[in-house]
């Protein structure tokens, strides 16, 4: 019997942002080479509402600028109550950075304009015009080898909640840039703030989310493996560029500590 998986990718032409299409490319790639047949839909503005599609299995929503949020939010509202059933039916979706965002209770931007947001999750999102960007590495809480999970973000929304974060922060700023936290886990979701794309990065993830789609309709419990020889080079080298980056940091401020207390020492001499 060949598998197959309906993915619904949402918005990929207005919430793309940093490439997050490429977290379908991959799922695709990992399913082709696993002969799993993928059908995918694309739902936008003005496609027909993800209600009428039916039989999903996984939902992949990208990020997007305040704005582009903006424009989705009428759209996003609409398709609501399926969203709703979906999740809570242990539907698999992956939705990064500014569909994350929306996924909560409310998003103040940048310019203390409410975007209308979901509320399908208990978390809140409040922006700042100093962003928080750059290069991130988290250990996941999904259990999964290899532990860490490499990205990029920028986003000037800090995100609290009271949920499994998807990590513990290890470089980077993560939803707030104060709790160490990244993203969420709610049953058979992730949000994030990760970019990069995130799953060709982390090949780990992606296939979590594929094994996970997949269980929801056939007697499996695991995937056949693929050579991630390429991938996990590629992932390796970030991820050890980053823990060099969080060593040199905490040296440094191990060094400044140090010069700190010679410091004192000295001024007191005086
Ligand atoms: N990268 C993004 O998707 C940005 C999300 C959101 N607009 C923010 O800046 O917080």
């Amino acid at each position: 019997m060949k598998m197959e998986l309906n993915i619904i990718n949402m918005y990929p032409d207005i919430l793309n942002m940093y490439g997050d299409i490429g977290n379908l490319i991959c799922i695709n790639k990992r399913c082709e080479w696993r002969g799993i047949k993928v059908n995918q839909t694309i739902s936008t503005i003005g496609t027909k509402t993800v209600e009428d599609i039916g039989n999903i299995d996984m939902i992949l929503i990208g990020g997007g600028s305040d704005n582009q949020q903006n424009i989705v939010s009428k759209d996003l509202l609409d398709k609501r109550s399926m969203i709703d059933n979906y999740i809570n039916n242990d539907g698999v979706v992956l939705a990064i950075c500014g569909s994350y965002q929306m996924l909560g209770n409310d998003y103040c931007d940048a310019e203390g304009n409410d975007i209308p947001c979901l509320e399908l999750l208990d978390i809140k999102t409040e922006s700042s015009n100093e962003r928080l960007i750059g290069n991130i590495l988290i250990e996941n809480n999904l259990d999964l080898n290899p532990k860490s999970v490499v990205g990029f973000e920028n986003h000037g929304g800090r995100t609290y909640h009271n949920y499994e974060p998807f990590g513990k922060v290890k470089l980077g700023h993560g939803n707030n840039g104060k709790d160490n936290k990244e993203g969420v886990i709610y049953k058979n979701l992730i949000g994030s703030y990760l970019h990069g794309p995130l799953l060709p990065k982390n090949p780990h993830i992606a296939d979590y989310l594929i094994l996970n789609a997949l269980k929801n309709k056939y007697d499996i419990d695991s995937l056949p493996l693929i050579d991630d020889k390429i991938e996990i080079k590629a992932r390796n080298a970030m991820a050890n560029k980053l823990i060099k980056l969080q060593n040199d940091n905490e040296l440094s401020k191990y060094w400044k500590y140090k010069k700190k207390i010679k410091d004192l020492r000295e001024y007191k001499k005086h």
